[in-house]
């Protein structure tokens, strides 16, 4: 193979698929990539909480304006996802953990506790909505 003026000998020339809409992740990947993105979440919204909370300890009115800003359906919705992003990454941040002890390290055990873990946390993103609602 011709690279930029030298040639590079490639041993076996595999097919390279780096399209990311025809990738087919298996279901590990896909909760490890999301355990990323909830962490994130949940770095993101510490921050808005945080003032939330300020606000409602504030004084009486300031408790009067945190109620009234959680009072709306779209808040109380984001309020929900956060709450579920959170149960997200410490059910599989605890699996992470235990694969880190050597649990769940080949493919069978770890397809299964990851649908474990995406149970448990469908159960809890339904008491998330209780707590919210
Ligand atoms: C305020 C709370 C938390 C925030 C903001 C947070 C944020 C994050 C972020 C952004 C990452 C991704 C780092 C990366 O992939 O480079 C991460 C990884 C991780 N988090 Fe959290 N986290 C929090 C709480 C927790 C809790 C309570 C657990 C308990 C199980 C946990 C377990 C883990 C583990 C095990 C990893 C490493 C995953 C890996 O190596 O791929 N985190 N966290």
């Amino acid at each position: 193979m011709e690279l930029s003026g030298q040639t590079v000998k490639v041993n076996k020339p595999r097919p390279v698929n780096l399209d990311l809409q025809t990738i087919r992740f298996p279901l590990t990947a896909i909760a490890s990539i999301l355990h990323r993105v909830s962490g994130v979440i949940t770095f993101v919204s510490l921050a808005i909480l945080l003032w939330l909370l300020n606000l409602s300890l504030s004084s009486p009115d300031g408790f009067a304006a945190a109620a009234s800003i959680t009072d709306s359906f779209f808040v109380k919705f984001v309020l929900w996802g956060v709450l579920t992003a959170l149960f997200y990454h410490i059910v599989l941040g605890v699996r992470h953990l235990l694969m880190d002890l050597g649990y769940f390290e080949e493919m069978d055990t770890g397809i299964a506790s990851t649908k474990v873990s995406f149970a448990i946390v469908a159960v809890l993103a339904v008491f998330a909505g209780g707590l919210v609602w």
